[in-house]
């Protein structure tokens, strides 16, 4: 059999190979549940280290690998693709699409990317530069590439797995955060002509819309400020299939901008944002929607991992959709309708009470309004939020989904006239920066309610029957097994298995970095496997820094396989102490000059680098800049450091504001050598 040989067929009869992971949540209904039992609750803490491959980039690592007849094909950072022998880990090829270093300042949350699909003998990868790129799986060689780019002057971006139904490889883009419109299209799996493309917002409302659906959308949106800011919605991860009923299901994301004002008035519901849309995947025609959160204004995509499954609900026999999106609710849908069958909260919520019955829409609150002329509001979940992009899964065995959930809040507070129009590089919601105070005491309390959980969630019941919880948000993705196990890596660096019907820890070893991505097993050679992709990053160490210290994890991306017995070892964690260098002298500024650094610091930097410049470790934290590097500051800033993945900022601010960004961080690094001192400081010092 030719390497990744996988059809339809293959992936509709998955069972019937358990051996394989074929596609992204190893089914099309992505419930991420594996059949295999060689493994179980009675062995499992035989397992051990059987192969690790370490990877080009320290940045996040969010992929989903697949296996295929004994062949792992599977992503890193900046959308490299690899492909290993799955039973010992040898390298066969790696295909690096040249993503331009400098690009990760045009996505919001890192140059990370989800994984591959495979059809045919070919592998296809989203590059994040845009490109849907077919791969010839033998040898990694390119065989065509399409630029999905609606439009190349904007910043859109592909971190999410390409999905492939009927012989169309579907894909949507990221973007939302600065300015563009969302659609997924798709392409003609052996040629990458394009076949359909579906809108999720509407385009310029003085033009005909695209379709019907288009048409029935702009119903929904007021004025026509939107049009400038792209609309948002973008299908930046999620979709499922079912093939019986022919319905592809694709989650739409947020709207851009986040301020919902300037967007549309303050008016309307705005579809399709924050919905899921059910699409016919040979024509891409729109069949139903269910909205999660009309008049989005959070950032809350429902771009969210989607299971189908068949559920039992009061006696009857339910074809449903499960979505933990991130505004916190958990929903359970009929999937032939797109009818709300039941949703409640998984995580404190303050934004809306709950979901009405009758008409399945959100009974707002009014609490997280900041559109309500009183300043600033305390969001909860946040932006990041209740759950994020970490796939669930669900056993059909225990009826249990097991939900990488998380308690987050943060302050948001609208612009009351757009400080600029979208522009590459630098995000642009229509928000101030969200606030987060300096003071480390203060922000200590705000990380330390902050929380990782494992939900193991009755979708049924609509509540957890088991819960574990964790000292920081951002752990990993999980996987189900017919051994009676859950896997999930966690923030803090570690590979777990738990009972799925119990919670009870049964197993757990180290794999030096945080573990953000969906294990995946399959077997080779009659021997099971369990895979990690290893490595921290994305949006929550970069841009929330402060919160995510408490993982004390450092960005090291490996692939780490485990087998009963396996007796490989992983290379020892890279541990270098950060040193505080001679500080830079704090030059006298007034109050106002050292608000405008922090300010344009948040806005412009924080991105990466975190809010108030502390970093999570991933991107270079400023506080420690050496003295050489702030001689030339300026030359980083306008020239960008494009080997590391900086991009230039030469457009947009002058030397007087780079000066008062870097006087900013001088302060930052002065701060933090005072808290570490007073750290260090004796508690009962005699006085001097
Ligand atoms: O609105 C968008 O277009 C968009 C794109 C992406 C992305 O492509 O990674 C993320 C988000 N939004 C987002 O809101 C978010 O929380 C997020 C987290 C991550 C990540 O990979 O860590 N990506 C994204
Ligand atoms: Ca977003």
């Amino acid at each position: 059999r030719p390497p990744a040989d996988v059809n339809g067929q293959r992936i509709l009869q998955a069972d019937k190979e358990p051996g394989n992971w074929m596609s992204h949540g190893r089914t099309y209904g992505e419930q991420r549940y594996s059949p295999l039992t060689q493994v179980n609750d009675h062995n499992v803490q035989k397992l051990g280290v059987a192969w690790t491959q370490k990877l080009d980039w320290d940045f996040g690592v969010e992929a989903t690998p697949i296996v295929v007849d004994g062949v792992m094909y599977t992503t890193g950072a900046y959308s490299i693709v690899y492909a290993y022998d799955a039973r010992t880990g040898q390298p066969l090829w790696k295909y690096d699409p040249q993503v331009p270093r400098d690009k990760g300042g045009e996505g919001c949350c890192s140059v990370v990317n989800r994984g591959v699909a495979v059809w045919e003998g070919k592998v296809y990868v989203g590059a994040f530069d845009g490109r849907l790129i077919a791969l010839d799986a033998r040898n990694g060689k390119p065989v065509w590439s399409v630029d999905t780019r609606l439009d190349p002057n904007k910043s859109y971006t592909i971190t999410g797995a390409p999905r492939i139904v009927h012989g169309k490889v579907l894909i949507g883009n990221g973007g939302a955060e600065f300015g563009v419109r969302g659609y997924v299209t798709a392409y003609d799996a052996k040629t990458g002509q394009q076949a359909w493309r579906f809108f999720t917002v509407p385009g310029d409302p003085s033009l005909p819309p695209e379709d019907e659906a288009m048409a029935m959308a702009l119903k929904t949106w007021s004025g026509n400020g939107w049009v400038k800011w792209g609309g948002g919605g973008t299908a930046w991860d999620s979709m499922a299939y079912d093939p019986e009923l022919n319905q592809l299901y694709i989650g739409v994301g947020n709207g851009s901008p986040f301020n919902y004002k300037f967007r549309s008035d303050g008016k309307g519901d705005n579809l399709f944002l924050s919905s899921i849309v059910a699409l016919n995947p040979d024509t891409g025609k729109y069949i139903w929607h269910y909205q999660t959160t009309p008049g989005e204004m959070w950032d809350y995509t429902a771009t969210q991992h989607m299971i189908l499954a068949d559920l039992t609900i009061e006696g009857k026999k339910r074809k449903v959709l499960m979505q933990a999106p991130k505004n916190g609710f958990f929903y359970v849908l009929d999937r032939t309708n797109g009818q709300l069958l039941s949703a409640e909260k998984f995580v404190p919520v303050n934004w809306a009470s709950h979901i009405d019955k009758a008409t399945g829409r959100p009974v707002k609150t009014g609490a997280a309004d900041y559109l309500d002329g009183k300043g600033m509001k305390i969001v909860v979940p946040s932006f990041l939020g209740g759950h994020n992009w970490q796939p669930m899964s669900f056993h059909p065995g225990t009826g249990l989904v097991y939900l990488p959930a998380q308690e987050t809040a943060a302050g948001l507070e609208p612009q009351q006239e757009p400080m600029f129009m979208p522009i590459r590089n630098v995000v642009n919601i229509g928000l101030d920066v969200p606030q987060l105070p300096e003071d480390p005491k203060i922000v200590k309390q705000i990380a330390e309610s902050w929380k990782g959980r494992l939900l193991a969630w009755d979708p049924v019941a609509q509540k957890a029957r088991w819960s574990v919880e964790y000292p920081t948000a951002w752990n990993g993705g999980t996987l189900a097994t017919a051994g009676n196990l859950v896997f999930q890596g966690t923030a803090d660096g570690r590979a777990v298995a738990y009972a799925a019907d119990t919670g009870k820890l049964l197993w757990q070893a180290p794999v030096n970095s945080g573990a953000m991505a969906g294990p995946v097993t399959y077997t080779v050679g009659g021997e099971q496997y369990v895979t990690f992709m290893v490595g921290w990053g994305g949006s929550f160490p970069n841009i929330t820094g402060p919160m995510s210290l408490n993982a004390k994890v450092k960005p090291e991306s490996r692939v780490v396989t485990f087998k009963l017995g396996g007796q490989a070892t992983l290379p020892p964690a890279k541990r270098e102490a950060a040193v505080l260098p001679l500080l830079q002298p704090l030059k006298p500024s007034s109050e106002a000059e050292l608000k405008a650094g922090r300010t344009m610091f948040n806005g412009l930097c924080a991105n990466c680098h975190g809010l108030n410049a502390v970093s999570g470790g991933v991107v270079p934290d400023l506080r420690y800049l050496s003295p050489e590097k702030h001689g030339y500051f300026l030359g980083i800033v306008y020239g960008g450091r494009t080997e590391r993945g900086m991009p230039s900022f030469a457009k947009g601010i002058n030397p007087e504001q780079v000066e008062l960004i870097r006087q900013y961080i001088i302060t930052r690094s002065h701060a933090l050598k005072a808290e570490l001192d007073a750290a260090a400081a004796p508690a009962s010092a005699p006085a001097p």
